[in-house]
């Protein structure tokens, strides 16, 4: 499975951030479940999944992509990175788990404290990333890496990728219900919602 977008310039702009702002306990709490089967049901697929970045990739696209098997990033002006700091909120614990099973402990505690955004070939320096490329060769480089996965024999690569991940899986699995009212408690703060409205704003404004 190969997660790539139809946005010219962006893979994946994250989560959905007036979702967040001026919502009601309830609504958050069924919007994060929603996210937390997606998030399982990619990061625990038993299909070989592999991230055709051919654009920008903040925070919830950060995280699709790490949860890929392989990431393939177009070279240029493009960022990758979990920034949720940036926006006075904070990345679950099920975000850092990924974020450590790719780039390791010290890479992961600075990236998230900074809300990091990576170039593309900052994002490769780390291991955020596998391999990056100029945007026309983003797809077919995906294409020729997933040849090579598939020869491999299938449920041998399967019982691998599922033990290298059951632990984190587990980790959400034992604690949604936990993580959805954490999430809703937090995001409901009038400082948080403060912050994100000033980012809404600031999004706005570099637009016009
Ligand atoms: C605890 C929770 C964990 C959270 C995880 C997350 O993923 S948090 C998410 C963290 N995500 C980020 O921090 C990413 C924030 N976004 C960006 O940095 C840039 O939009 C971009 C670099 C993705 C694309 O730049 P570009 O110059 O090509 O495009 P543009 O900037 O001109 O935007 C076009 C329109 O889309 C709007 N909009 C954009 N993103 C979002 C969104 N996520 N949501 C909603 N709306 C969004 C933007 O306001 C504008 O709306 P308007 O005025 O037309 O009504």
């Amino acid at each position: 499975m190969v997660l790539a977008s139809a946005a010219p310039g962006i893979f994946s702009a994250g989560l959905d951030i007036l979702e967040m702002y001026q919502s009601t306990p309830e609504r958050c709490v069924a919007f994060w479940r929603a996210l937390q089967d997606a998030w399982l049901n990619l990061y625990g697929s038993r299909l070989i999944t592999m991230a055709a970045i051919e654009g920008h990739s903040p925070a919830g696209g950060c995280l699709l992509a790490m949860s890929c098997d392989y990431r393939v990033m177009a070279e240029g002006k493009f960022q990758i990175g979990l920034n949720e700091t940036k926006l006075g909120i904070v990345a679950p614990f099920w975000f850092t788990d990924v974020m450590l099973n790719t780039i390791g402990h010290r890479e992961t505690e600075k990236a998230l404290q900074l809300g990091a955004l990576y170039s593309a070939q900052q994002a490769l320096s780390i291991g955020l990333v596998d391999k990056v490329v100029p945007l026309a060769e983003v797809m077919p480089t995906v294409e020729g890496e997933l040849k090579n996965w598939l020869q491999i024999p299938a449920a041998a690569r399967v019982i691998t990728k599922t033990s290298m991940r059951k632990a984190v899986l587990d980790r959400l699995r034992s604690q949604k219900e936990k993580d959805a009212q954490f999430f809703a408690d937090f995001i409901n703060r009038d400082s948080v919602q403060k912050s994100l409205g000033m980012y809404i704003a600031s999004l706005q404004k570099k637009k016009n």
